[in-house]
């Protein structure tokens, strides 16, 4: 499967293009919605998100609630494109005095695309990079993602992320260590983890943040229950589905780091103490009697819940802005200001679950014979015998 997904964050909408969904899966715009309003929660957000309300529109490749495998057309409108139809017009710029040429921008901030964008596409207005490095984009990757978490559902995967720090107050209740534990954490669990005393402590050290004029980063972490053993390959470089998984989560705006089970720990262990003894039993087949390995050997999934974690960096945007250099004086200078979040780690664990979701998806129908839903059902269930009674 693959998708692509264009739009500018203050356009008139947003839209991806998914291809290779098998047919006769159900699909609705309520799954879709629901993920899509998980992205727009949690604490330490812009006014962004309280003039959007992101909604699909399913305009191809579905008919009465059931994918046709032909390409799905999804797009989310932006309600903010109102606001900035001078600025981000189709219309030529020949008026000097419009509002499009007033706004032009030339500090680029630190830590953002501006200034890369910029020199490698030849923008001396770096509105032109912001409209589309904006996270505004991972809008429609959640979508192509909603899709994706609906087929592993109903091919018995399920997966969620939840936050285990911001701003360097780690979270409460992280040890999900069985599945009955994993199950109870519901759609909310991005955002649950403000309703702990450490939940508290995050919520302060975000006010406090936004008080300087500064922004916090943080760890979030997507766990998968229900993969068949032996998805992804050993044999090529590039079919490795734990490398697939680490792009994917590097490819979120502000993503510095991953981790797949203990991660970066391993490096301070013995290999007794990092490696999962094998075990077989009756009716369960092989299992790893712990999971440090977060579900992959081999570059292939053990059947084991798969344990992904991702470092999102603080916000780039400051309030109180680092010195930056105007492009076209040369002088130095305070970096541009664009209204901004302080703190967008739970909205970017929505995120993670999501492109994991669809890499896991993707995984498995590039893998099984997919053309057809009930065929793919059919295929993995009989690898899930197979590789239980191997
Ligand atoms: C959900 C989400 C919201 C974000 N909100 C902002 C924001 O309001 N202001 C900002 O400067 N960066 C924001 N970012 C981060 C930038 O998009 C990101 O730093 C930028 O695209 C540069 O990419 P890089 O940090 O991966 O190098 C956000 C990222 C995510 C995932
Ligand atoms: C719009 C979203 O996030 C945006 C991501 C973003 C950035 O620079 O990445 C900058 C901000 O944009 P704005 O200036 O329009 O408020 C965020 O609000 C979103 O998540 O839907």
């Amino acid at each position: 499967m693959r998708y692509l997904t264009a739009g500018e964050s203050h356009g008139p909408q947003l839209t991806t293009i998914i291809e290779g969904m098998p047919a006769g899966m159900p699909l609705i715009a309520e799954d879709i919605n629901n993920e899509l309003a998980r992205r727009q929660k949690g604490y330490g957000r812009g006014r962004r998100m309280q003039i959007e309300k992101d909604e699909v529109q399913i305009t191809a490749g579905i008919r009465h609630g059931q994918t046709l495998g032909s390409p799905i057309a999804l797009v989310v409108e932006n309600n903010d494109w109102k606001h900035w139809t001078g600025i981000m017009g189709q219309e030529p710029l020949d008026d000097p005095s419009s509002e499009a040429v007033k706004r032009k921008i030339s500090r680029p901030r630190p830590g953002h695309a501006d200034l890369n964008g910029a020199i490698k596409y030849g923008h001396r207005d770096m509105r032109n990079v912001l409209e589309r490095s904006s996270a505004r984009e991972t809008t429609v990757r959640v979508a192509a993602g909603a899709a994706a978490k609906k087929l592993l559902s109903l091919l018995g995967v399920e997966l969620v992320a939840h936050v285990v720090e911001i701003g360097g107050v780690k979270a409460q209740n992280l040890s999900y260590s069985s599945l009955e534990e994993l199950r109870e954490v519901t759609e909310e669990s991005p955002v649950r983890c403000f309703d702990t005393a450490a939940g508290k402590e995050m919520m302060a050290a975000i006010d406090e943040a936004k008080k300087n004029g500064d922004t916090i980063g943080g760890v979030v972490e997507v766990i998968a229950e229900g993969m068949p053993a032996g998805v992804g390959s050993y044999v090529h470089y590039d079919r490795k589905l734990d490398g697939k998984l680490a792009a994917a989560i590097m490819s979120i705006n502000a993503f510095k780091g991953v981790e797949i089970g203990i991660g970066f720990e391993a490096a301070r262990k013995p290999g007794s103490q990092v490696h999962d003894e094998i075990a077989w039993e009756e009716g369960r087949g092989y299992f790893r009697k712990t999971n440090r390995l977060g579900g992959f050997e081999g570059g292939m999934t053990t059947g084991m819940p798969i344990v992904v974690r991702g470092v999102m960096k603080p916000i780039p945007t400051l309030y109180k802005p680092l010195l930056s250099v105007d492009i076209d004086s040369k002088e130095p200078f305070s970096a541009s200001i664009e209204r901004s979040d302080a703190c967008a780690v739970p909205a970017a664990a929505v995120v993670c679950e999501n492109v994991v979701a669809w890499e896991l998806a993707s995984a498995l129908v590039d893998q099984f014979y997919a053309d057809r839903f009930d065929t793919l059902k059919a295929t993995i269930e009989e690898q899930r015998r197979t590789a239980r009674d191997f």
